[in-house]
C-alpha cells in the first residue's frame, strides 16, 4: 500500500503522474442498503470529507485517480442509491463493472444479510474472474453497538472468495486501504491475463513451428 499516491486530474482530463507508464480505468460500483454510509466512504476516498448527506437518488459519479506500483489507475465509481425503491434499477448501474464494493454496517445485521443477497446477485451476473468483489463492514467507530462481528464477516468473505476490510468513513480508517486493496486486486488481474496471452500466443507459435518441422521431416523421407 506504501507505493501509491491518489492524483489529481488536470482541467484538460489528463492524467499527471510521474511514473505513469501503463494506465487503466476500472468501472467500482458501490451497492449496499440505505444508510450504511456507501457515500460517506466515496466522499472521504475522493474528498477526504464527512458531512450529511442527502440520500442518493439514483446513482452519483464520481472518478479518482490513483498511482500504484508504477501503474495509474482511473476509478469511475458509482455510488449507488440504497433504498428499495432503486433495487430495480441498479443492474442498469453495475453493467460492465470491473469491481463492486458490498457495503453493510458492522452496528446492523440486516445490512449484512442484504450484502450476501447482493453478492448472490453479482455471481448471477457476471462470471469469477470478471469482477473483484470487496465486502466493507463501514461504521466501526460504533464498535459498542456491533451486531457483526469481524471473525462471522471474515469466514464469509473467505468462503465467498472475496476481499474484506471493515472501515469508518466518520474516522477515515481503512477507508483509503479498501479501495487500494480492490485496485491491486485488478491489477495483479490485467497482469495473469497479459501472462495468459503471452502463454497462449507462445503455445501457438511452437505448435505452427513443431508442425512445420513435422512437414519438413516428412518431405525428406
Ligand atoms: N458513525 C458513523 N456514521 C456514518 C459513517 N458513514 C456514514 N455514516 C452516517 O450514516 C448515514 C448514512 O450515510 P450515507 O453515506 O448517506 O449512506 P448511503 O449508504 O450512501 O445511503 P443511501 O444514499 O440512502 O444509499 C449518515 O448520517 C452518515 O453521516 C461512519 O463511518 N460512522
Amino acid at each position: 500500500m506504501e507505493n501509491s499516491e491518489i492524483l489529481e486530474e488536470n482541467p484538460e482530463g489528463i492524467m499527471e503522474c510521474e511514473c505513469d507508464r501503463t494506465s487503466y480505468t476500472f468501472k467500482l460500483v458501490v451497492l449496499g442498503s440505505s444508510g450504511v454510509g456507501k457515500s460517506s466512504l466515496v466522499l472521504r476516498y475522493v474528498k477526504d470529507d464527512f458531512r450529511d448527506l442527502p440520500a442518493t437518488v439514483g446513482c452519483a459519479f464520481f472518478t479518482q485517480l490513483v498511482c500504484l506500483n508504477n501503474t495509474t489507475i482511473k476509478f469511475e465509481i458509482w455510488d449507488t442509491a440504497g433504498q428499495e425503491k432503486y433495487h430495480s434499477v441498479c443492474h442498469l448501474y453495475y453493467r460492465g463493472a470491473n469491481a463492486a464494493l458490498l457495503v453493510y454496517d458492522i452496528t446492523s445485521k440486516e445490512t449484512f444479510f442484504r450484502a450476501q443477497l447482493w453478492l448472490k446477485e453479482l455471481e448471477r451476473e457476471f462470471a469469477a474472474d470478471e469482477i473483484t468483489i470487496a465486502l466493507i463492514g463501514n461504521k466501526t467507530d460504533l464498535s459498542e453497538e456491533r451486531e457483526v462481528t469481524s471473525e462471522e464477516a471474515q469466514n464469509f468473505a473467505d468462503d465467498n472468495s472475496v476481499l474484506f476490510m471493515e472501515t469508518s468513513a466518520k474516522n477515515n480508517h481503512n477507508v483509503t486501504e479498501a479501495f487500494l486493496a480492490v485496485a491491486e486486486e485488478l491489477l495483479k488481474q490485467e497482469q495473469n491475463k497479459k501472462v495468459h496471452s503471452l502463454w497462449s500466443s507462445s503455445c501457438a507459435e511452437l505448435e505452427e513451428a513443431s508442425l512445420e518441422e513435422g512437414h519438413r521431416a516428412c518431405c525428406r523421407s
